[in-house]
């Protein structure tokens, strides 16, 4: 029904040697068939991994992009530019850039506007910090969060990605059951908006996503793969988790 994807998001960290070996280890594996898999190395590497990665299949994305086209904006890279060297997706509103780059809900909304217009798919990330859970907040938030990026979107070029602020590198996951009611919300909130895309739209879970926890996650109904950060660095695992969403 839906494809599964399986996103790793480096973060700050990564080598051309890495490239190598996940370029490597992953045309020998016979996966994409089943699973879309994507990696997001910082942007100095793109290039590179294009060409890497051609022959394995791995699909590529930014991990951010400007909200602005083009112009006098230094330091940034446009959604174009990203289309341009070969990507297909690009994180955009990644609880690190909201709370560490000061990024706003208006931001993330012109950064999935610039992606959806160069036919680059935006994941949109979201997620609840532990006081807005401790609060019973989860569900206003993630709505907030929903109705601010999306209020122009297109739901049929975009993927969302939930992730519980005080799941990301803290070693503690959502548990199965936590994960798939936030998931199943967001799914009934697109719904209402979109009818005909709710029931194709891939929402993935991320947060201290692991080998040894990925197929019980991805197994919950409306959890459709992954967005992996620290696991994603090490290949083996990074396969493992990968395998995990075959046959969900
Ligand atoms: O932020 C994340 C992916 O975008 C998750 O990071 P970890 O898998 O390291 O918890």
């Amino acid at each position: 029904m839906r494809q599964a994807l399986v996103i790793a998001n480096w973060k700050l960290n990564g080598d051309t040697a890495l490239l190598k070996d996940m370029a490597e280890h992953f045309h020998h594996v016979d996966i994409q068939e089943q699973v879309n898999v994507v990696i997001c190395p910082p942007a100095v590497y793109l290039k590179t991994a294009a060409v890497l990665f051609e022959p394995s299949g791995i699909e590529l994305g930014g991990q951010n992009c400007s909200e602005y086209g083009s112009g006098a904006y230094t330091g940034e890279i446009s959604a174009e530019m990203l289309r341009d060297i070969g990507c297909e997706y690009v994180l955009i509103g990644h609880s690190e850039r909201r709370a560490l780059f000061a990024e706003t809900d208006e931001m993330v909304a012109g950064k999935i506007k610039q992606a959806q217009q160069c036919n680059l798919r935006p994941v949109l990330c979201v997620g609840e910090t532990l006081a807005e859970r401790e609060a019973n907040a989860v569900e206003s938030v993630i709505r907030g969060q929903l109705e601010k990026a999306l209020g122009e979107a297109d739901f049929n070029n975009l993927v969302i990605a939930y992730e519980p602020v005080w799941a990301i590198g803290t070693g503690k996951t959502a548990t199965p059951e936590q994960a798939q009611e936030v998931h199943k919300m967001i799914r009934d909130w697109v719904a209402s908006k979109a009818p005909e895309s709710a029931q194709k739209l891939q929402i993935l879970y991320g947060g201290s996503v692991k080998a040894d926890n990925a197929s019980t996650l991805f197994h919950q109904a409306d959890i459709d793969g992954g967005l992996i950060g620290g696991a994603s660095l090490d290949t083996e695992q990074f396969d493992a988790i990968c395998q995990a969403a075959k046959d969900i």
